[in-house]
């Protein structure tokens, strides 16, 4: 992912590479820069990006974990700096954003929900952030319809709850990157597939994220906004539970 942000920092008219840091880098060589672009790892992301707001630098986040908890902490050095401008982006792939959008349409309409994530051997973190995105847009999108039933605790095999709904996670040599969210009806089953097959994927996603880094406010999360894709509650989803839905 750096060196798809070097590539595109190279190409794109009105930019330019001011550093670009490794794990053996200080991270005083920011400094001087307008905008830090973060794609390293969950661990070391969150100090990184905290570094860069306190010295007014804008940041644009590509690195996973930033599960809820990280996000409101997050949101609170946002608004202690009014000059700050901060956007996370749990995937920056058009495919992927636009089919977690109609997930969450599709959520409203069925009340058994999982979501099964396939990626290649070498990540290191589980569930990736763009299932624990989906997850908590479907339960966000589904409103007063509340979250859906998976009730077991002690099942691991199961897959972890995120917002409720159990999500598997694969690491697999051969797989780049893919996601399936898969909701049962009644007589029926909506699988929702998103498979990356190229890091090019992701290239008109950070093209466009970085543009709106530039004269970001605040703190905004998901390509989904950026893109200005809205997701609301659908008025009409009429009450579909379905026996055997839960685990119990
Ligand atoms: N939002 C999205 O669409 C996507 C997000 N990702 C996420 O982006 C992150 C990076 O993925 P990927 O590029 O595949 O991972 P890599 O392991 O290939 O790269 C991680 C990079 O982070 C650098 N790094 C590690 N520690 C530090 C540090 N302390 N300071 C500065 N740099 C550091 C490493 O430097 P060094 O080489 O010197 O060790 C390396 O260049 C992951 O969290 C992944 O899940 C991935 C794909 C798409
Ligand atoms: O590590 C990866 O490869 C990816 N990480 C992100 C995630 O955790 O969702 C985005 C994409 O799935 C690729």
């Amino acid at each position: 992912m750096g060196l798809l942000a070097q590539s595109i920092l190279n190409d794109l008219p009105g930019y330019e590479l001011y550093a670009a840091l490794g794990s053996s880098s200080a991270r005083e060589e920011m400094l001087g820069a307008d905008i830090l672009i973060d794609v390293t790892t969950p661990a070391v992301s969150p100090g990184l990006v905290e570094f860069a707001i306190a010295r007014g630098i804008r940041v644009l986040v590509g690195t996973s974990g930033w599960s809820a908890e990280r996000l409101a902490a997050l949101e609170s050095q946002v608004a202690a700096r009014p000059e700050a401008g901060v956007i996370v982006i749990p995937n920056f792939s058009i495919g992927s954003v636009v089919g977690t959008a109609l997930a969450a349409i599709a959520g409203q309409y069925f009340d058994s929900i999982e979501i099964v994530e396939a990626h290649h051997a070498g990540k290191i973190d589980s569930p990736s952030g763009t299932a624990v995105r989906t997850a908590e847009m479907i339960t966000a999108a589904r409103g007063d319809r509340g979250p859906v039933e998976a009730s077991y605790t002690d099942q691991l095999a199961r897959g972890q709850q995120v917002a409720s709904i159990p999500v598997h996670s694969l690491r697999l040599a051969g797989v780049l990157a893919k996601q399936e969210v898969i909701l049962g009806g009644q007589g029926e089953v909506l699988t929702i597939t998103h498979d990356t097959i190229s890091p090019t994927a992701y290239d008109a996603g950070m093209r466009a994220a970085l543009h709106a880094t530039r004269t970001a406010s605040g703190l905004t999360v998901g390509l989904d906004r950026v893109l200005g894709l809205s997701v609301g509650p659908q008025p009409s989803a009429p009450e579909r539970r379905v026996a055997g839905a839960t685990d119990e």
